[in-house]
């Protein structure tokens, strides 16, 4: 069970292969190992978190596949982000970071 003091944060990985889900797995296990409590979530499993009431670190591990393509299960939530208009300040309230996997700038 989940102590309500443990600073809580949200790992979203979005990965074809592997790799980038390797990394968020790690960076769960890291947080655990240091009193945080890491969600992990794919980027597909959309309706186990909501990034318009978030209030917690977001962390995005994400990687590309084909020519510059999000992996598969990103897919849908990357196109939904970019069909949507958000006003500038829309996700004013999250504090994230991202890290993108891929071999070429
Ligand atoms: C079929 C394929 C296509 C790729 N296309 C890109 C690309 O367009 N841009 C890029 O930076 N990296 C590309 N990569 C490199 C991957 O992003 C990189 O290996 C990454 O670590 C894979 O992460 P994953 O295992 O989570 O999918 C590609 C890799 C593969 C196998």
């Amino acid at each position: 069970m989940r102590n309500i003091m443990q600073p809580r944060f949200l790992v979203l990985y979005g990965s074809q292969k592997g790799q980038a889900q390797s990394i968020a797995e790690g960076i769960a296990e890291d947080a655990q190992d240091n009193g945080l409590v890491a969600e992990l979530k794919c980027l597909n499993q959309t309706d186990e978190f909501n990034l318009e009431k978030e209030n917690a670190p977001v962390v995005f591990i994400v990687s590309t596949t084909g020519d510059g393509e999000p992996p598969d299960n990103a897919l849908k939530f990357v196109k939904d982000i970019k069909t949507k208009t958000f006003s500038t300040d829309h996700y004013k309230h999250l504090c994230y970071r991202h890290r993108s996997r891929g071999d070429t700038e």
